[in-house]
């Protein structure tokens, strides 16, 4: 039975449109493309984010050898993206479509306000049936201000726009349940919700040309999917793989999403990155937080209180062990906290709406 997906973030690693001589693969951007528009035709809306402008550029011009690896990648990426966002234009107008370059940052989705005009420029795109085609802003995104990968964007995107699917194609047929490599491995075909141990056999190993590996895709399609959009990680140079993917006809792993969430903790969720302060709260608070119920955070269960923060501030909830469990918005200052530090029948410092709890990797 096909999958019935109207809105698809499609994410294409840098191996995917990579050669194994670091090149461009022009032929598998087309046959992409070729996808898209039959999805496209079947009335659905796509996004696609797509790495590669490093490789692009790497044909088109020679770095130095004395050039560091930050300038370089500046270089590279400031010339590829031209030459990546060009030929995605020329292949899609060859269907009669039109593409929309869009390059972000980090700085792109820290406050609300530059999140929401984010979101509104993809809905005119959107709207305008243009097919917008989305990479990090090499040029300036360096060192700490860089996204770990572009599967992290691509999240992040996912959960913006409230896609029913996000779909990473990579150049493995999905997580196996050992190395890639060995002959025995098998691809785990699904991960739900309360799935637990699979993180166990990810490893920090990644392909050629990749950034994050499959460790930060498994961390982003976790938490992706428990704010309720389906994740996908499929071969990217398989034939025809996005139908098949639809159709159920290609070995991918798929992450289950859990129900859905509010656009609100979808926000707070990302935003981990962004906080001002911390609170570290006591195991009593721990389990109340994380238990079936929709529970606030009282002051009551608060021990310590880290940093500066005012109303409306994103703050990160920490346990005891310094644990990160999630993070939420402030409803008050942390002058006001501190004086209600472990007080009992005081206002939630966070309310249950605007909080977000981490799910387990595996
Ligand atoms: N358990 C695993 N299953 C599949 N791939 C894995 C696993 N552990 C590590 N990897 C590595 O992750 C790589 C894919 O991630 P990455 O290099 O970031 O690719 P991309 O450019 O598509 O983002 C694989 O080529 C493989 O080397
Ligand atoms: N923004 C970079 C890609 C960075 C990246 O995350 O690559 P990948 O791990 O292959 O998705 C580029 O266009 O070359």
């Amino acid at each position: 039975m096909a999958l019935s997906y109207r809105r698809i973030i499609v994410k294409i690693g840098s191996n995917v449109l990579t050669q194994e001589n670091g090149m461009p693969d022009i032929a598998r951007m087309q046959h992409l493309v070729e996808q898209i528009t039959q999805l496209k035709k079947q009335g659905k809306e796509v996004i696609v984010v797509s790495s590669g402008a490093v490789a692009s550029g790497r044909s088109l011009i020679k770095i130095s050898e004395k050039a560091d690896a930050v300038t370089s990648r500046q270089l590279l990426a400031a010339v590829g993206q031209v030459k990546l966002i060009n030929t995605y234009s020329e292949l899609f107008s060859q269907h009669e479509l039109i593409c929309a370059q869009v390059l972000v940052t980090k700085e792109d989705f820290r406050d609300r306000q530059h999140y929401l005009n984010l979101k509104n420029c993809f809905q005119v795109l959107l709207q305008n049936n243009v097919i917008p085609i989305v990479n990090e802003n090499d040029v300036i995104s360096v060192t700490e201000l860089m996204f770990t990968d572009n599967d992290e964007l691509a999240g992040l995107i996912a959960s913006m726009l409230n896609a029913d699917a996000l779909i990473i194609l990579s150049n493995v047929n999905g997580i196996y349940n050992g190395d890639p490599k060995n002959p025995e491995s098998e691809v785990i075909t699904e991960v739900k919700p309360e799935t637990t141990g699979f993180g166990a056999f990810v490893t920090t190993q990644r392909s050629q040309f990749g950034r994050g590996g499959m460790l930060t895709k498994s961390h982003m399609a976790r938490k992706v999917a428990q704010l309720g959009i389906s994740v996908h990680i499929a071969n990217g140079k398989t034939e025809n793989i996005l139908p098949k993917v639809l159709n159920e006809e290609a070995v991918n792993t798929r992450f289950i999403p859990s129900k859905t969430t509010s656009g609100r903790k979808k926000w707070i969720a990302h935003s981990e990155n962004y906080a001002k302060g911390a609170v570290q709260i006591n195991a009593g608070a721990k389990t109340a937080l994380t238990s079936a119920k929709a529970t606030s955070l009282l002051p009551v269960g608060i021990i310590k209180i880290i940093g500066e923060f005012q109303k409306g501030d994103i703050i990160k909830l920490l346990d005891e062990n310094q644990k990160l469990i999630g993070q939420g918005i402030a409803e008050y200052s942390s002058d006001k906290a501190h004086e209600r530090l472990g007080q009992q029948n005081q206002k939630p410092l966070v309310h249950y709406d605007y909080l977000f709890l981490n799910a387990e990797v595996g």
